[in-house]
């Protein structure tokens, strides 16, 4: 049941930088494909290089593509069309690519809330939109979204980060009752502040609360956290421990099972008839 990483194609949107670098190289020592997408060209040459150096087999290709994951969905759509002719069907996808902007709320220009959204929500959307349908006829797949500690807490100075990411669990979750029985499986971490460029960057901006409340707890080093990220979606365990929704989900999960049934019983049915 867990999946094979030898030999797999996985994707990592946001894979030239941070987490979404060192969730490639983790895969990639354990002998996957992989496909970096992010926009700067010379950004995913370096992690290109980076990761080779930790090659397993001579077999290994990682591939770069640039394109903005929160723009154009035709764009997107076409990128992994790109990355599945050269290195067959996505067998993973983790959305890593996303950013992080903090203030006051009056003190945000209401365009970094669509910003926000758009990179951190849409930009997750999109490329998860252009695999599932091939991952659900293989009846293979994992889908990984990065979400954050903000994601789960709603804190000071991050009322547009927050929302973007609580956004994401909800899709997470929804998504996951859908696919199940494709044994498609989709994973969400919650990463707190880890040491990347994208944390330094979101630093030279932070308000003093949100920095004294950050600093509550201490900064993850980027490798410690993809390990985990890759771990937890290989090896699904049971995902979300929360008591009540796992009896709802649990019914519900048989719906979705009995229609699924249903519906190749009257397939059958048409193509008797
Ligand atoms: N570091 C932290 O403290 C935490 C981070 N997270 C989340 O983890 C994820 C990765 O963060 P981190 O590693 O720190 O970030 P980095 O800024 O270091 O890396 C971000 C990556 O995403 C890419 N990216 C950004 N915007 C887009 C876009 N519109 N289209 C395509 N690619 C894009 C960047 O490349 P390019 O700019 O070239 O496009 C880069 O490869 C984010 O979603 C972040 O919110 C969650 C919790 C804590
Ligand atoms: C239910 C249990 C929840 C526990 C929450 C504890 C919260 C403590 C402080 C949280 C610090 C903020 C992390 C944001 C990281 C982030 O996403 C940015 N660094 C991105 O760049």
């Amino acid at each position: 049941k867990p999946l094979a990483l030898p030999g797999a194609h996985v994707v990592v949107t946001g894979g030239s930088s941070g987490i979404g670098k060192c969730v490639a190289i983790e895969c990639y020592k354990q002998g996957a494909f992989i496909t970096l997408v992010a926009r700067n060209e010379d950004k995913l040459l370096q992690a290109k290089k980076e990761i080779e150096k930790h090659s397993v087999n001579d077999k290994q290709v990682v591939l770069c593509i640039s394109v903005d994951v929160s723009q154009d969905y035709s764009q997107v759509e076409n990128v992994i069309k790109q990355a599945q002719e050269k290195l067959g069907p996505v067998d993973m996808l983790v959305n890593c690519a996303g950013m992080s902007l903090s203030g006051k709320f009056e003190d945000l220009e209401v365009s970094t809330f669509e910003r926000l959204m758009s990179v951190n929500y849409l930009g997750s959307v999109y490329p998860s939109r252009a695999v599932i349908t091939t991952m659900k006829e293989r009846r293979v797949g994992r889908i990984v979204f990065v979400s954050s500690q903000a994601g789960q807490l709603g804190l000071f100075g991050f009322t547009a980060y927050s929302s973007s990411k609580f956004a994401i669990r909800g899709l997470a979750e929804a998504l996951q009752m859908e696919v199940k029985p494709y044994n498609v499986y989709v994973t969400v971490a919650y990463p707190p502040d880890t040491d990347t460029p994208g944390f330094a960057e979101e630093n030279k901006t932070k308000p003093l609360e949100t920095r004294l409340i950050s600093e509550t707890t201490s900064v993850c080093k980027p490798e410690q956290v993809a390990k985990q990220i890759v771990k937890d979606a290989i090896v699904v365990t049971m995902g979300l421990f929360r008591t009540i929704a796992l009896f709802y989900i649990g019914s519900f999960d048989s719906i979705v099972r009995r229609c699924m049934m249903q519906r190749a019983k009257s397939e059958i049915a048409d193509k008797t008839a």
